[in-house]
């Protein structure tokens, strides 16, 4: 869980995306560490279930999917945090993850985009942990849809990879975050990423006909996929890579120029 660095000279660059976690100080938040490698130990079981039932409500074998994940004692799935989390946590204890603050608390140069709308690589579970609206996901029309946040509740995005493979029946999730309306309390979630294997190539699944002929063909977008297209061609640690420095050109030019 806690993953090493495995890049060594001559490995594919794909590789140096994975290192350790960086884990705050003990002293300033006991017991943070141990708690979330039980969150993320919890929900890897969990995702993992999750992806067989997809995969048997599509007449598949109910392992049909595991192909495309690492074996489970080494899957590294990965939770987003801001760093202002550290500081939240001091005062809320665990559930606490990625903040965004109201409208009026942000520098107007900023906008009001927490995220832009976009399609995930896989599936998220989404824990959203308090009620104040910000994510949205766009359906089949075209038109944002708020996602209020329900106790106990998660909210699962499906991904272009997951997309792809079904050869389009499990359409990917659009979504983005607008920061809370003005004078609303700041928005927190905690999103868990199951991540691919960075070995493997997706391909299509043999989904039965009858099941295929599901697979919608009007779907309206505003995030565009070339993302899955790449995953479909190289392996997906290349697709990641490529995607990553294409998205952060900054971090591209200064540590992968020969890619650009
Ligand atoms: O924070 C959220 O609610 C969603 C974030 C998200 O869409 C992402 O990180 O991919
Ligand atoms: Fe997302």
């Amino acid at each position: 869980m806690d993953s090493p660095c495995r890049w060594k000279e001559g490995d594919p660059l794909y590789r140096k995306l994975k290192g350790p976690n960086q884990w705050p100080d003990e002293k300033y938040i006991p017991e943070f560490k141990r708690t979330l490698q039980t969150f993320i130990k919890e929900m890897t079981e969990f995702s993992r279930e999750f992806v067989h039932l997809i995969s048997l409500s599509l007449e598949l074998p109910y392992d049909a999917l595991d192909q495309f994940l690492d074996p489970p004692d080494q899957q590294m799935n990965r939770l987003k945090a801001k760093r202002d989390i550290y500081i939240l946590l001091l005062h809320h204890l665990f559930n606490n993850f990625v903040k965004y603050p109201p409208q009026d608390a942000l520098d107007p140069e900023d906008g009001i985009q927490g995220v832009g709308p976009h399609k995930d690589p896989w599936l998220t579970f989404l824990l959203q942990v308090n009620d104040s609206l910000g994510l949205q996901v766009q359906n089949h029309s075209g038109d944002w849809i708020n996602v209020p946040s329900i106790d106990n509740t998660f909210v699962v995005n499906i991904g272009t990879g997951l997309e792809g493979v079904t050869g389009g029946v499990t359409v990917a999730t659009t979504h983005r975050v607008l920061n809370p309306s003005p004078g609303s309390n700041p928005r927190i979630s905690i999103p868990f990423f199951q991540m691919l294997s960075d070995e493997v190539v997706l391909k299509q699944l043999d989904v039965p006909e009858e099941i295929k002929k599901m697979a919608r063909k009007d779907v309206v977008s505003d995030a565009d996929s070339t993302a899955y297209r790449e995953f479909l061609s190289k392996n997906v640690g290349e697709g990641v890579l490529r995607n990553r420095i294409t998205s952060h050109r900054d971090v591209g030019e200064r540590h992968y120029p020969e890619l650009l």
